[in-house]
């Protein structure tokens, strides 16, 4: 199954300090930064690289890049923008795709909005990132918009998903790998993932108006 959880002690830290029922706008901001930075030298540690020869302090050294495609970072949007700083921290010459993704609070449906792709897309390795995969439909819009723009590769980073998300993601793009920080229990019927985070978008952006 193409997911995979990153247990490393600094997620599973921070992960357990998003939980908490009373956490401000300004610790979950910097905390899902943080875990999408984490997330990303994992989802970026089997990227190719190729030799080439600088001039160094002592004469001609042999150094490395990372090789072939370039990336784009695709959040999202809203919750996506809430780890967009830790990603590009660690990649800071990615292009970033915008993408407009919101779901139906009543039918789960996820409608695309806006669709803002770099340039090239087709020659990029695409970094989707969003805190949250409950149902997978925002995902899997998202995987589908970009392939239909001639996107090949495609991986994806969010800091929580729940199973019945991952089946989803899976069975319509098999080749897409998921990199998550906890695989949670459930969703509960309201399409909310249990334990997880409550409303992530709403936490970022500070909109939070009711328990879920
Ligand atoms: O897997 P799904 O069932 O599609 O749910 C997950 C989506 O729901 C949330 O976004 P939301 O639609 O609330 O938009 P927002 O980011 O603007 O808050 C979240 O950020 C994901 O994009
Ligand atoms: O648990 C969930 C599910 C969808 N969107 C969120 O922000 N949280
Ligand atoms: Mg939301």
């Amino acid at each position: 199954m193409p997911i995979r959880e990153i247990r490393h002690p600094l997620i599973r830290h921070k992960l357990g300090l998003m939980r908490r029922a009373d956490i401000s706008t300004k610790n979950f901001r910097e905390l899902a930064q943080e875990v999408g930075a984490l997330l990303t030298y994992e989802a970026t540690n089997d990227l190719p690289l190729e030799n080439y020869e600088i001039q160094g302090w002592a004469g001609t050294v042999q150094v490395e890049k990372i090789a072939g495609k370039k990336i784009t970072v695709v959040p999202i949007l809203r919750a996506g923008i809430g780890m967009l700083d830790g990603v590009l921290s660690l990649i800071p010459g990615a292009k970033v795709s915008a993408v407009g993704v919101a779901r139906n609070e009543e039918t789960l449906e996820a409608h695309t909005y806006l669709e803002k792709l770099a340039p090239e897309i087709d020659e990029r390795l695409a970094l989707i990132i969003d805190p949250m995969l409950a149902t997978g439909g925002s995902m899997v819009a998202t995987i589908d918009l970009l392939k239909r723009a001639g996107c090949k590769e495609i991986r994806a980073m969010v800091l929580v998903a729940a199973p019945e998300g991952i089946k989803v993601v899976n069975d319509a793009h098999p080749d897409v790998m998921i990199y998550t920080a906890s695989i949670d229990q459930k969703l509960n019927e309201h399409g909310y993932i249990i334990p997880g985070l409550g409303d992530a978008g709403d936490k970022i952006f500070g909109t939070k108006q009711k328990e879920n």
